[in-house]
């Protein structure tokens, strides 16, 4: 029996391509139920139907309230009800109500090495702050931004020349293998929650989380 989950993007949906490639292959237990946008002209939408996965748009702009909004998205993944909700480049602040309902059952990518950069733009932060590495997080939601128990990290050098531009790529790289891997383990129910803590086969996680360094690079 596959796992289902919900994917909501806003963008290019590469984090979503990932997912979906490594389901068809058979490499990750997991059922697509829907892909949601709250963008219309987000391309993981086209992605997501060219894999037959059934697709929506909600757009915050035709709502008076974050509130608002977050109440018809829950509505709509409720649907599915899914046993996980994949955050893959969503980019709209959630609702305390909204992060407490799939509390425990909602994971994120960021890009950076959490809690280091929370927030946007975090590529050229890093480059700004003169970081000799980067990289990208797993986490669960919660309802503070980007503050959620991590899961699982991956690094990069930042290299003299390296560029926002340059430097998304390589995050993006390490994105599509860390992100499969993390949705793996936790349909698998070697990745739990509990108390705002975040266990691996029942072992506490350093705050930090797993970090792979060379292994993905
Ligand atoms: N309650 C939470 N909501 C969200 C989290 C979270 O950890 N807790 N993670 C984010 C994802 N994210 C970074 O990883 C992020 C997404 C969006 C923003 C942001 O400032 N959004 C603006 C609109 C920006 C835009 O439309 O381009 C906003 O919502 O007003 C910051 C960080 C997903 N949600
Ligand atoms: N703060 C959230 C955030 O910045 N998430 C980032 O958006 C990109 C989505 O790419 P994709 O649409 O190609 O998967 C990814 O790099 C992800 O880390």
């Amino acid at each position: 029996m596959s796992f289902p989950i919900v994917v909501l993007i806003s963008g290019s949906g590469s984090n979503l391509q990932a997912l979906i490639d490594q389901s068809l292959q058979g490499q990750l237990n997991t059922k697509i139920c829907a892909v949601i946008s709250n963008k219309a002209d987000a391309y993981g939408l086209e992605r997501a139907k060219n894999a037959g996965i059934p697709t929506h748009t909600l757009s915050h702009k035709s709502f008076s309230s974050r509130e608002e909004f977050d109440t018809e998205l829950q509505a709509l993944i409720d649907q599915y009800q899914p046993k996980l909700v994949v955050l893959a480049g969503f980019m709209r602040i959630l609702t305390e109500a909204f992060a407490k309902h799939y509390d425990g059952r909602m994971l994120n990518i960021h890009p950076s090495l959490l809690p280091k950069f929370k927030g946007l733009d975090t590529h050229q932060r890093a480059i700004d702050a003169n970081e000799k590495e980067h990289g990208v997080s797993v986490h669960f939601v919660s309802p503070e931004l980007d503050a959620g128990a991590v899961v699982l990290q991956a690094r990069t050098e930042i290299t003299k020349a390296e560029t926002a531009e340059t430097l998304a790529n390589k995050v993006h790289a390490l994105e599509h293998i860390i992100y499969p891997l993390a949705v793996k383990w936790f349909s698998e129910e070697r990745l739990t929650f509990q108390d705002g803590k975040a266990f691996f086969d029942k072992n506490r996680l350093p705050e930090s989380g797993i970090l792979y360094h060379k292994a993905l690079t």
